[in-house]
Parts: C-alpha cells; structure tokens; sequence
C-alpha cells in the first residue's frame, strides 16, 4: 500500500487547496465520504442541487430550517452560490499570524481577478473569478437604489477594504461554475479517494496515527481535517477530542477535552420580497450580481426568485454575536449530529436584523426600483417578521475555533500531528461569504506544512 507524508480529510474548498498545494516532493491523500463527480447545474440552477446527492441536506437541531452543504469532490464551492468575496479587512483579528494583511498573500494567491487592483488582488492563482459582464438590469437598479439614498458605490465590494454597493466577483468561467476542485485538482502528488466516509481519526500517545474510512484503515503522521465546519466537529467528536462531558454521556472515551462544536455561527439571512410589475428576466448568472456592505450588514439583490415574478432585497447580519453549539446525537458516525445555530439568541442580533429590515425597505422605495415595484409587503409586527422569515446564509463557521481548539498553527491542542483547516477554524465569522476566506486558510496552511517540511 502506497504510504503517504499527508492524509486530508474532506475534498471541499479547504481540501482541494490545502491538499494541491502540498509540497512536490510529499504525497498526499485527499478522503471524501461523496461522489468524485457530484452533480452539478448551469450557475442560476445553484439552488436545484440542493436536492441532489452533491447536498448533506443537514437541518437544525429543532427540524426548522434547512442547513444545506456540499457532498462531493469540491464540497460546499460545487453547491454555493459562487460569489467571491473577502470580509472588510476589520472583520479579521483572530490572533497572531491572522489578520487581513497577515492572510492577504493567501487571498492573492488563491485567485486571478483579472480587470482589479494588482497590488490588492491576485493575478495568477487557479481561481478566475470576475463580476457579471451582462449587467441584470434588476440588479443595476438595486445598485442605483443604493446610490439614491446615499450609500457609496464600491470599485472592489469583493476585495476587503471598502464598504458599499457593488458587483462582486463570481466563481464562474465561461458560463459554467468553477468550484475549488475545479480550480485546484487535480495533482500528480495527490491521490484521491470518493464515497469514503472517514469514521474515526486514530491517535497514540498525544500524536495522530492515521484515519479509519468505510473498512479502510491508512496509517499517516500527519492529518489535515478540512470537512468543514459540521463534519470536522462531528469527526473529532467521534474520535475523542470534544467536550469531555458530553463524550462520557456517550460512551465515547475522552482523548483531549475541548470545546469541539461551540461557537457555532452563521450569517442569519432575511429578505423583503416584492411582487414585480414586469417580467424579470431570467440572469444569465448567479442571480446575486450586487452586494453591499453597510457596517454589519450584507444587502444582495436576487434578480429572481423562481416562485413567479418576485424580486427579493435580501439582508444578512455580518457580525452576529449569538452562538450555537454542534453536538453529537449518538456514538455512530452514521447519524447526524444536533447542529443548533441559535440565530438571534442574544438581542442585539435582534436589534441588528431591525436596522436591515429598515435599510431594505428604504431601498425598495427608492425611484430606481420604482419601474419595478408592485405590491409592498406588509411587514405588521417586525420582530415576529424577522423570525419567521430567517433563513441560513449557509456559512456556518467557528466549531474547531483557533485559540480554543485549534492553535495558531492550525494544530489541534493536545495532539501532535493533527491539523484543522476549513471554516471550522474561524473564531469570529468574517463579513462576507465565506468561502474565499476558507481558501486562503487552506492556502496558508499549505504554507505552514511546508515551511514544517523544509525546516525538519
Ligand atoms: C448552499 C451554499 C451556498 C453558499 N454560497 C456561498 C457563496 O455564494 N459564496 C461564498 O463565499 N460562500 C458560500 N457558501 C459557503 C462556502 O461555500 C463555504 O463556507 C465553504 O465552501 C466551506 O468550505 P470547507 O472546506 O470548510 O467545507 P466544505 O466545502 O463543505 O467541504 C467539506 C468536505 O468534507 C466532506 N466530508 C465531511 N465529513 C467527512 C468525513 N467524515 N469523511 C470524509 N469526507 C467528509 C464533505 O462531503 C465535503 O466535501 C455557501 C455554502 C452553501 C452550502
């Protein structure tokens, strides 16, 4: 059997990068419980491979809301959305080694943004990513709207460093989608393996040994998690490593107690739809051709909702401050665990969410959007609004935290050799979508397995 420098778990955006970018001379295996060619759809049918085996389908712990993620070679970027954008550069302060200019080389690195700022954007990094060219003309007038009542218009909305409205950047080449195994894979020194469900890490000693998949075992000194923020969890949950407690109740026997799971975060999403008084044409795109940043808040137009003729002004809480947990629901790794995001469980996400609503409504009213505009929505008791209409933005982060479960180097407290890479590393969600983000986490950790490497 081939023996390996390196096993990553988990082929999603941080898989792909972390494992494609491993040093020439090291071999390495990429694991992935889902298919190597998941399905896939043209950019504006991002949503119907939500009902396809390329999604885990997952839902809150209370059943209520759907929490989709990828399955599959790619992972989450062969299902998202596709925009491509960093947070503002004051939404990263994660610790030593992790600011905005600490990850801007890795941002750089990952991308080629052909047409922006050289200095500020990437221009040779396997990603090509660019705004739509055929401007919808539903999401031109949502740019307009925002002019009209004042918000700046931002050159780069996707490079980090403005607020404002704009066209981001899109994970889209020729029409089609590009998801990060797209961009990345594949690699002559990385093997990879599909339909593997790694079930089980295997530690001696306070190092990692290896990984156990469907009946597989592979010894290797150094692992990489990168199945993201529920699977990573759940993985080392089931390997030992998590709240020592809730392990006992289990009959899990603890190898390191950590808050594995805590911290659990997402971007809450809310929206204020209108009835169109005119055909919106279908977009030729991701139908999310202009976002704008406005303090702790995301506003996005989409351009169309396949429900009729309804365009919706959508709004997402950038920095919220409630905090669910990911538990596991029992010892066998093939259920699922409690995933509870707790949105608006502390008030001032509340109070947040009751600014947007307002921002969004005063953009629906503007003159722009005025040849548009059908029927306002009655909004009555806002509050009870909000809630019922809360959806994921589905960028969950946080449940392998850097500074409680991970270190700076990315190793988990405790265990020699083992690493997490992927949003579930994110202490402190940054304010955009997170999956340029997650990339240039893998990219920079690429790095330190390789400067390791070097230095012995
Ligand atoms: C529907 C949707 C829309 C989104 N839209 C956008 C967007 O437009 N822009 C944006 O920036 N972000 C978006 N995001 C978020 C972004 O895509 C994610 O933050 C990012 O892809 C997460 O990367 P990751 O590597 O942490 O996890 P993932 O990409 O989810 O990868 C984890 C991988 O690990 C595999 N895995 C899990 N458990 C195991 C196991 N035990 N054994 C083996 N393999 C395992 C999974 O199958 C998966 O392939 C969206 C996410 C979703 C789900």
């Amino acid at each position: 059997m081939t023996s390996y420098d390196y096993v990553v778990v988990g082929a999603g955006s941080a898989g792909c990068a972390v494992a494609a970018r491993l040093s020439r001379d090291a071999r390495g295996l990429l694991i992935e419980a889902g298919s190597a060619k998941p399905p896939t759809a043209l950019p504006r049918l991002a949503w119907s491979l939500y009902e396809t085996s390329a999604n885990w389908a997952d839902k809150t712990a209370d059943g209520t809301l759907d929490l989709p993620r990828g399955r599959g070679v790619g992972g989450s970027s062969a299902i998202n959305a596709m925009v491509w954008a960093r947070g503002h550069r004051s939404s990263y302060d994660w610790g030593p080694g992790w600011t905005f200019d600490d990850l801007l080389p890795y941002f750089r690195r990952s991308e080629t943004a052909a047409g922006r700022d050289p200095v500020l954007r990437g221009t040779a990094g396997p990603l090509t990513v660019s705004p739509a060219l055929h401007q919808h003309p539903l999401a031109a007038a949502g740019l307009e709207a925002a002019l009209e009542i004042g918000h700046p218009e931002a050159k780069d909305v996707s490079g980090g460093l403005e607020e404002g409205f704009g066209w981001p950047d899109l994970c889209i080449v020729d029409g089609q989608r590009q998801s990060v195994a797209d961009a990345y894979l594949p690699q002559d020194n990385v093997d990879v393996v599909a339909d593997a469900f790694v079930h089980r890490i295997r530690m001696r000693n306070g190092r990692v040994a290896g990984v156990d998949y469907n009946d597989t075992t592979v010894d290797c000194p150094q692992v990489i998690l990168t199945a993201g923020t529920i699977g990573s969890a759940q993985l080392l949950q089931l390997s030992g490593i998590g709240p020592a407690d809730d392990l006992r109740a289990l009959g899990i026997p603890v190898v390191e107690d950590l808050p594995v799971g805590e911290n659990l975060h997402d971007h809450a999403l809310f929206s204020v739809k209108y009835d169109s008084t005119r055909p919106v044409p279908e977009s030729l795109y991701n139908g999310i051709e202009v976002i704008g940043l406005a303090g702790d808040l995301q506003f996005l137009y989409f351009a169309r909702i396949p429900i009729g003729e309804v365009y919706g002004i959508y709004f997402s809480l950038m920095a919220p401050h409630s905090r669910g947990r990911l538990r596991l629901a029992s010892p066998r790794p093939e259920d699922r665990p409690l995933i509870d995001p707790a949105y608006l469980s502390d008030s001032r996400d509340m109070e947040t969410a009751l600014t947007g609503l307002d921002m969004a409504r005063a953009l629906g009213a503007t003159r722009a959007l005025a040849p548009w505009r059908g029927v306002e929505p009655g909004i009555g008791d806002a509050k009870a609004y909000l809630r019922e209409d809360l959806s994921s933005y589905y960028h969950y982060v946080g449940t392998c935290a850097m500074g409680s479960v991970v270190a700076p180097d990315l190793q988990v407290y405790g265990i020699e050799g083992l690493r997490v890479a992927d949003a579930s590393v994110i202490p402190d969600i940054p304010s955009a979508n997170t999956n340029a983000t997650v990339v240039a986490i893998a990219e920079r950790a690429a790095a330190l397995l390789n400067d390791e490497r070097v230095s012995g």
